[in-house]
């Protein structure tokens, strides 16, 4: 394994509780991520662990860095499998974490590497499924968990990175085109394939170009539904889909990622999981009624869903609700947003999205 990681003979076992809800607290401060207060009860059921996805870390050769979560850093690296080597993307605790000393450094460590042994076991139960995870939903590809100074998670490795550097490059690029025709009476909106018989035939050339069009925005939208509903299937909550979250290989496939605050629903759960107390959600993306009670559900995720569809069409260049942005009498954005939402209001439909929509 690369340098970076240091070398480690020690096969530490973790002492850590692997049943602690890792994430709770470590989004503090991270903005857009805010603590509710509201009473609250945790429930959770995890399958353990597995060894299936165990790697030796002489397997593994880190490449470069390619980018840097909250609670981790990720690289680009090779695995190396009995017949194959691949390209795997590998999260790791963050080098940096910011701390005056070494125990309080470890400290942090210590809780990145709950949060990531959270993330795998949802990834774990993702890919316990006869399909063995979906097309649309990131796999974990192995894991180094048995030692301390290695310990990493490897996934799939999409070579685009994520959706919203994806979309705010494509839009300030002007790679965007609007396939909409506003007819002259203003209300009828056609496809440009209705007024123009070669747009179809010049699918390649605006591919070779880099262009991108309302289909495939619609596209996008329909992978991550497949994404999602794979999920909702697997009786997971994601409870952090944005577009920032959600990653692109070369050929445009898409793939629903980041599951550091994903909890699985339980048989006996009534449908919902009610968020620990102290745990920071992504207030911009979460349902009214579970900004309100901390009770997440499938018809929840639906409502996030939604505003990925609207950060897909509006490019990501904008935070949902920016407008709401100017505090006033120092009121806190939160309860700003519970009223705007209480009272009925919601996100403008922006220019590009086809009525039907
Ligand atoms: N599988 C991957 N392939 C390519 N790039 C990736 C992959 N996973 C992560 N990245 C890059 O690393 C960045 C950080 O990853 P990620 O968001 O998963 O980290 P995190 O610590 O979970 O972040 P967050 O603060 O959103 O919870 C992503 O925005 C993306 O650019």
């Amino acid at each position: 394994m690369n340098e970076e990681y240091g070398e480690s003979s020690t096969n530490e076992e973790e002492e850590e509780d692997e049943y602690t809800n890792p994430n709770e607290n470590i989004f503090n401060g991270n903005q857009g991520y805010l603590i509710c207060d509201a009473a609250v009860k945790d429930k959770l059921d995890y399958e353990t662990i597995s060894e299936k996805y165990e790697i030796k870390p002489e397997n593994l050769k880190i490449i470069q860095a390619i980018g840097e979560g909250y609670y981790s850093d990720v690289h680009m690296g090779i695995l190396s499998l009995l017949t194959a080597k691949i390209t795997v993307a590998v999260k790791t605790t963050k080098t940096k974490t910011g701390a005056m000393n070494a125990e309080e450094s470890e400290g942090i460590r210590k809780r990145q590497r709950q949060a990531l042994r959270e993330e795998l076991r949802i990834f774990e139960h993702l890919q316990s499924s006869s399909a063995g995870g979906h097309d649309n939903v990131l796999k974990l590809l192995g894991a180094i968990t048995i030692i301390r100074a290695d310990f990493c998670l490897m996934t799939e490795y999409c070579e685009c990175g994520s959706m919203d550097s994806f979309l705010q490059a494509k839009w300030r690029n002007g790679h965007f085109v609007d396939e909409l025709v506003i007819e002259a009476n203003e209300y009828e909106q056609v496809w440009k394939i209705q007024h123009d018989s070669k747009w179809r035939e010049d699918f390649q050339s605006r591919r070779e170009k880099g262009l991108i069009t309302t289909s495939d925005l619609l596209w996008f939208a329909l992978q991550i539904a497949r994404g999602m509903e794979f999920l909702a299937t697997m009786k997971i909550l994601h409870r952090d889909s944005a577009v920032r979250n959600v990653l692109l290989k070369t050929d445009l496939t898409l793939k629903v990622a980041d599951f550091g605050l994903s909890r699985k629903l339980r048989e006996n759960d009534d449908g919902y999981y009610v968020g620990k107390e102290g745990t920071a959600i992504p207030i911009l993306y979460i349902a009214p009624e579970s900004l309100k009670s901390r009770r997440f559900a499938i018809t929840s995720e639906l409502w996030s869903f939604g505003v990925v569809v609207w950060e897909l069409f509006t490019f990501a260049e904008k935070k949902p609700y920016s407008e709401l942005d100017h505090y006033e009498n120092n009121e806190p954005f939160y309860e700003i947003l519970v009223q705007h939402l209480s009272s009925g209001r919601r996100l403008s439909i922006p220019n590009n999205v086809p009525r039907q929509m």
